[in-house]
């Protein structure tokens, strides 16, 4: 198939009992099914089972496994499984017992449940912004070391069979999502959590420069804002989808909200031969980066 309809599930999780955010998303992954049935592909934010505090991370982490032993991890494969989607499922705290270290990683799911791509955050957002945001990952994160291309071969919708990955503050870095794309990927997931800071500033750009960059489909998922909650961290939501003219298809507020769009692989190959800039490029003067250090 040449098309694909997504679901973007921009909930309120991220709160501090973990079975209730699984539930919720339960719900809405529910809902959206009903709501559309033949959606193909679903997504969550960043961190979705767990509140988005470096000194959080610990306490909800879980080991991810091949074998899907841990409650997230086998919770999004039955979700998978159960409902015939390919699955990316956030962000998770994950430790890792061979190092000892924390990371902020997503894990996918292909349609028969099987884990098909593991993520973990490769720049970790730490930032200061006078009089605007602080946040340091790092305080208790790791950095991932490996740019993610999943290749899904359960899924009949061709766009479906080969996407990249990244995790918000990853989208700030184009060598990620140039690097996907040279590699055939035509769509780059990024789960993600802005803040009601660099939110407004960057989020709907970013999207779309990566998007018009390499002429491929953008998706950002962001949790729902927190209003009931002040303290607590406050996403910015705008859960979005960018097609490769670097349009948006469809956008969310700031609540909870469920996100529908239609992915269409042939657009890609229009907006291409209309503006062929991956025709265009010139190697004989500056390198192609994604061809350095093996990374084709
Ligand atoms: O890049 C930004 O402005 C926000 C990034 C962020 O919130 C994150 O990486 O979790």
């Amino acid at each position: 198939m040449n098309k694909a309809k997504v679901a973007l599930i921009q909930l309120l999780g991220s709160q501090a009992n973990k079975n209730a955010n699984l539930e919720r998303a339960q719900v809405l992954i529910k809902q959206a099914l009903l709501q559309q049935p033949d959606t193909k592909l679903v997504v969550l934010p960043e961190c979705f089972n767990s509140p988005y505090d470096v000194l959080k991370f610990q306490e909800y982490s879980e080991v991810i496994t091949p074998r899907n032993e841990s409650v997230t991890t086998k919770f999004l494969s039955g979700i998978a499984q159960r409902y015939r989607i390919t699955l990316i499922g956030g962000t998770i705290p994950e430790y890792d017992p061979q190092d000892g270290k924390l990371y902020n990683t997503c894990i996918v799911y292909d349609e028969r449940g099987q884990l098909i791509g593991k993520h973990r955050k490769m720049h970790l957002f730490d930032i200061n912004i006078p009089n605007g945001i602080e946040f340091q990952e790092s305080k208790t994160l790791s950095f991932g070391n490996a740019i993610t291309t999943v290749e899904n071969s359960s899924s009949d919708c061709k766009i479906l069979n080969k996407f990249g990955i990244g995790i918000c503050y990853d989208m700030r870095f184009p060598e990620l999502a140039m690097i996907n794309s040279r590699r055939g990927a035509k769509l780059m997931v990024y789960p993600s959590a802005f803040n009601t800071v660099t939110g407004p500033l960057h989020w709907d750009i970013l999207a779309k420069s990566r998007a018009i960059d390499n002429q491929i489909y953008i998706i950002l998922c962001s949790p729902a804002r927190d209003k009931s909650n002040p303290k607590n961290y406050q996403a910015y939501g705008h859960s979005i989808v960018v097609d490769p003219n670097g349009k948006v298809v469809s956008e969310a507020g700031e609540d909870e909200e469920i996100v529908f769009a239609e992915l269409d692989v042939d657009l890609i190959e229009v907006v291409r031969q209309s503006i062929p800039i991956t025709r265009q490029r010139r190697f004989d003067v500056y390198p192609d980066v994604s061809d350095l250090h093996g990374q084709k």
